[in-house]
């Protein structure tokens, strides 16, 4: 079946909600072994879960919606200079989604390289911090269920190779609302703001600002509503990370349906494979009843197969890339 034809499951649907919050959850405390249990059946179940992260203040939230209206107020001339030496990692913009792309948003000097592209020679020394205060915050969040993640399959060893091998992409989004249709029926049209893909990075941390759309399919092939919520945060494994775990945790497949009046502003940070980096899982995770899935790979070749004709048409691009089998996972 067209994975963007199956109609959403239930409005009332839930996912599972994991209190990251817990100032006392520290790696070694029990509380951190019970909560690791539920991240990993989360992510075995869903590929994602909702976390509930009041970290992020309400205030830095809103400064971060409003660096978004004036960033996409700039003329479309002046958003086109966002662009990155990776494909996809600057501003793209297609139908009612418009996208900026800030690369190493934990880092400030990079920021400022952001804004510096948009405000030429001064930049925006607000809107930089801001993006920066919220990307470092997220980038704590990744880190925890990263861990997380690393102990529960037993990879106590390659935690610190693991963190140190990626690097941050904070995409800010925002959906215009579907044009009125002609036929006046009365029924609202839903529109798609993003067609149904995989992220293909390693964990994506995602937040949509009080306007829903968000779409996730299950394994069993039903779209399910994320709910907004104010204070929590979409997390969702990428293909990176599926790979890296030899197919233990697998993307999900999501997408945004726009519809109503609302313009939706979303925000997600992506952990990303550094340059150079070999994306392999490690032995551990290798034997005979778990065959190795995926070949090792960088993740900047998997970009450039992307790009491809080949990369486009393919149902999933992440496994014509990368399975060794073209039996479909
Ligand atoms: O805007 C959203 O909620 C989803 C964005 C998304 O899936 C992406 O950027 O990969
Ligand atoms: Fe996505």
């Amino acid at each position: 079946m067209d994975s963007d034809s199956v109609l959403p499951l239930s409005e009332s649907f839930q996912l599972p909600l994991i209190d990251l919050s817990d100032q006392t959850l520290k790696p070694g405390s029990s509380k951190w072994d019970e909560v690791k249990t539920h991240v990993r059946k989360a992510l075995e179940d869903y590929g994602c879960f909702e976390a509930s992260y009041d970290n992020v203040s309400t205030e830095l939230k809103k400064s971060v919606f409003e660096a978004m209206e004036e960033l996409f107020e700039l003329p479309i001339q002046t958003k086109q200079r966002n662009v990155s030496s990776k494909p996809y990692h600057g501003y793209l913009c297609h139908n009612l989604y418009q996208s900026l792309g800030i690369d190493d948003a934990t880092v400030l000097e990079k920021v400022n390289d952001f804004t510096q592209q948009l405000w030429a020679d001064q930049g925006n020394k607000t809107i930089s911090e801001t993006i920066h205060r919220f990307s470092e915050q997220l980038w704590e969040l990744d880190m925890m269920v990263r861990r997380m993640i690393m102990e529960s399959f037993g990879l106590e060893k390659y935690i610190d190779e693991h963190l140190n091998s990626t690097n941050y992409l904070l995409r800010l989004m925002k959906y215009t609302s579907p044009p009125d249709d002609d036929d006046d029926d009365g029924l609202e049209e839903t529109k798609f703001g993003l067609r149904a893909h995989t992220d293909k990075n390693i964990l994506t941390i995602l937040h949509q600002f009080q306007v829903d759309g968000l779409e996730v399919k299950t394994k069993d092939e039903k779209w399910i509503k994320v709910k907004p919520s104010q204070d929590s945060f979409l997390v969702m494994v990428g293909d990176s990370l599926g790979a890296f775990l030899n197919g233990r945790l697998s993307s999900p497949y999501h997408r945004v349906m726009m519809m109503g009046k609302k313009t939706r502003y979303s925000t997600a940070l992506f952990s990303v494979p550094k340059t150079g980096v070999i994306v392999d899982s490690p032995e551990e995770l290798i034997d005979e009843e778990h065959p190795r899935i995926f070949k090792p790979y960088q993740y900047d070749d998997f970009l450039q197969f992307f790009q491809t004709e080949a990369g486009r048409r393919a149902q999933s691009p992440f496994h014509a890339f990368a399975a060794l089998s073209n039996t479909p996972l």
